[in-house]
Parts: structure tokens; sequence; C-alpha cells
């Protein structure tokens, strides 16, 4: 069983005489595997500390505050969500969690046919007397991370042999992304239980930072395999939106997170480069070659993916939230709300 993930270097494309072996490295770590550590990613350790710090400071803050921040008092599906609040494949996930989108007003005069535009709007913020530097160090943040995300797509756009711009009527201003910070508390009694369950990304890419603790797993054609944590690499992986737009040929890779054993929480911080609102996914046409390879997107019966992308986030947030669901949107596709 392999039990080390491909480590790919995002400063080579910076170097013309490495770009050339760094797109066919990209493109079958890719295709073979879908997970991978991206390491000369350009983002600056002190920066990362400052998240990691703040993150973590968010989690100590007395569980009454938290909860004034709870998901249920955001139409827009953001803040905080408890361990066992979030169902995935019809069980609780053991972990707590912020959701930080887009700091954007909410939309006016939102069409009854375009309920998506629900999701842009503000965030739900700690208290700025108690955790003062957190609204800057999370915008800033993803302002970073953005960019790394939008650099790490233009390049596998260029490896499959695609414009680099092929994709940017996805990545359009305003823009839509999600930072979500997670803490997995540690228990023995309870160890192997449910972290996050096995899912796959919805959006186009993530880019996670994970600390020591490990529990990430991925699944492959040989089994459950560990991502065990390296350090300042992000872990990332393919979201479906990139799947269907190769037609298969790249995969969005089921993963999920096992309770930590032991003493020590488990804190991670997963940025999402998601889809405009108004945007369509796009069929990428592929040389003859790839398209061979493409064999399709993996259908899931329970989960169809919708062509409208900002129709796709909304059916996934009321999936897994349905008390902010059942609180705003109780008329709104209700044939997702059983689906696992
Ligand atoms: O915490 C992690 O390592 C993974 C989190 C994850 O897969 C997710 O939130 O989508
Ligand atoms: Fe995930």
């Amino acid at each position: 069983m392999k039990n080390t993930l491909p480590v790919i270097d995002l400063s080579k494309v910076d170097h013309p005489e490495e770009r050339a072996a760094f797109y066919t490295e990209l493109r079958q770590t890719a295709r073979n595997i879908g997970f991978f550590y991206l390491v000369g990613h350009g983002v600056n350790l002190a920066q990362i500390r400052q998240m990691e710090q703040q993150a973590r400071a968010f989690f100590d803050l007395p569980q009454a505050q938290k909860n004034r921040l709870n998901m249920v008092h955001s139409p827009q599906f953001r803040g905080y969500t408890g361990s066992k609040e979030e169902i995935t494949r019809n069980q609780p996930d053991h972990r707590e969690q912020i959701d930080l989108g887009a700091e954007l007003p909410v939309w006016e005069h939102i069409p009854e046919d375009k309920p998506w535009l629900h999701l842009q709007g503000p965030n739900l913020w700690p208290d700025a007397t108690a955790l003062p530097e957190f609204k800057s160090t999370v915008l800033d943040y993803q302002h970073t991370l953005r960019q790394v995300a939008i650099k790490l797509l233009r390049a596998f756009l260029v490896a499959l042999g695609q414009p680099e711009n092929a994709l940017d009527d996805l990545i359009a201003d305003p823009a839509v992304h999600l930072l979500k910070l997670v803490r997995y508390p540690a228990s023995a009694a309870q160890a192997d239980a449910q972290g996050v369950g096995a899912h796959k990304d919805t959006d186009i890419l993530t880019l996670l930072l994970q600390d020591e603790v490990g529990g990430l797993q991925v699944q492959t054609d040989e089994g459950w395999i560990d991502v065990p944590p390296l350090q300042d690499a992000f872990v990332i992986n393919i979201g479906e939106i990139l799947e269907l737009a190769t037609n298969g040929y790249l995969r969005a890779n089921v993963h999920r997170v096992i309770t930590p054993q032991g003493q020590q929480d488990r804190y991670s911080i997963a940025y999402f480069l998601a889809p405009n609102l108004n945007s369509h996914v796009t069929l990428l046409n592929l040389s003859t070659e790839l398209k061979q390879l493409a064999l399709g997107p993996e259908a899931d019966p329970n989960n169809p993916m919708l062509q409208q992308l900002g129709a796709n986030s909304f059916k996934s947030r009321l999936r897994s939230h349905k008390n902010v669901a059942d609180k705003y949107y109780p008329q709104t596709y209700p044939q997702t709300r059983n689906a696992s």
C-alpha cells in the first residue's frame, strides 16, 4: 500500500527551464492520485503562523461566544457549527468549525429562480474586543490563498493543454470562496469516530493546511491511505467542478478525517476556491489523447452535480446544514433534503 503522496513544487512554474517537466508531473499526479502536497507556494510562513494562531484563539473562546456566531443566525451559511451539528453521509461530524466566505454585501432583489444569490453576504465575526486581529488575519489569508489557488488552477489548465484563462469565468468577480477553520476534539474513547465523513469537495480546488496531529485519509484503488502532515505544505484536493470540466480526466478524490486518538486536538484550515455564483460548468476541449482517458465524471446518484454552479453550491450548503436550510429556505430544493 502506498503511504507517501507526491510533493509538487509550484515555484517551478516560474522557472522556464523547469516548466515543461513541472506540467508533466502535475498532470500525471493529478490524474493518478488527485491528492498531493504543494510546496513552493510562496505564502509567507509568518502569515501561516498568524492564521493558525488566530484559529486556535477562536476555538479557545468561551462556548457562549462561539454559540452567538452559530450559522443558524446566517442566511448566507456563515459562522460557527458545533460538534455533531454538521452531517456527512447521514452521520454527525465530530468537529467544530467556523465558515468564513467572501465579505460582501447581501445581494439586493434576488429573483425567485436564483435562490443561490442568497449565499453572498457578510460573515459572522467574533467580538473585536476578544479577538482584535481575527478579521484582518482571515481576510488577508483568504486574499493570499486565492492568488495561490488561481496560480495552481492556471497551471492545471496549461498542463492539460488549455489556455491558462480557460476557466476564468468561474473565478470572475465577485469572488466566491470559503475559509473553514476546524477543530477536531481528541477523544480516546471515540477514537476512529467520524471527524468528517467521506466526501468529495464540491468546489474547484481546496488548499488545506493541517497541523501535526494527522487523521486525514484519502480513498484510492488500494483502499484508504493516510495523508500525514507535511509542515507548511498545503494538501491539495481537486473539487467536483474540475472533475466535471475535464469530463473525469481529473478526479475529485473521496477523503475523510478520523477523530484524533490520544490527547491532542487536531486543527485544520481549509481554503476552498469556489465558482462565481452566476457561472456554469464549461467542458474543456481536451486533446484526443487526453479525451481517451477522460471517462466521464463519476456520477453520484445521491448527489447529482448541477451545471448552474450557484445552484450547485446552494444545494450542497442546504444538505450539510439542515438547520439553516429549514429556518430560511424550507421551500427550496426539497428533493435534496433527505439525500445523504
Ligand atoms: O480537516 C481536514 O483535514 C479536511 C477537511 C475537509 O476535508 C473538508 O472540510 O472538506
Ligand atoms: Fe474535504
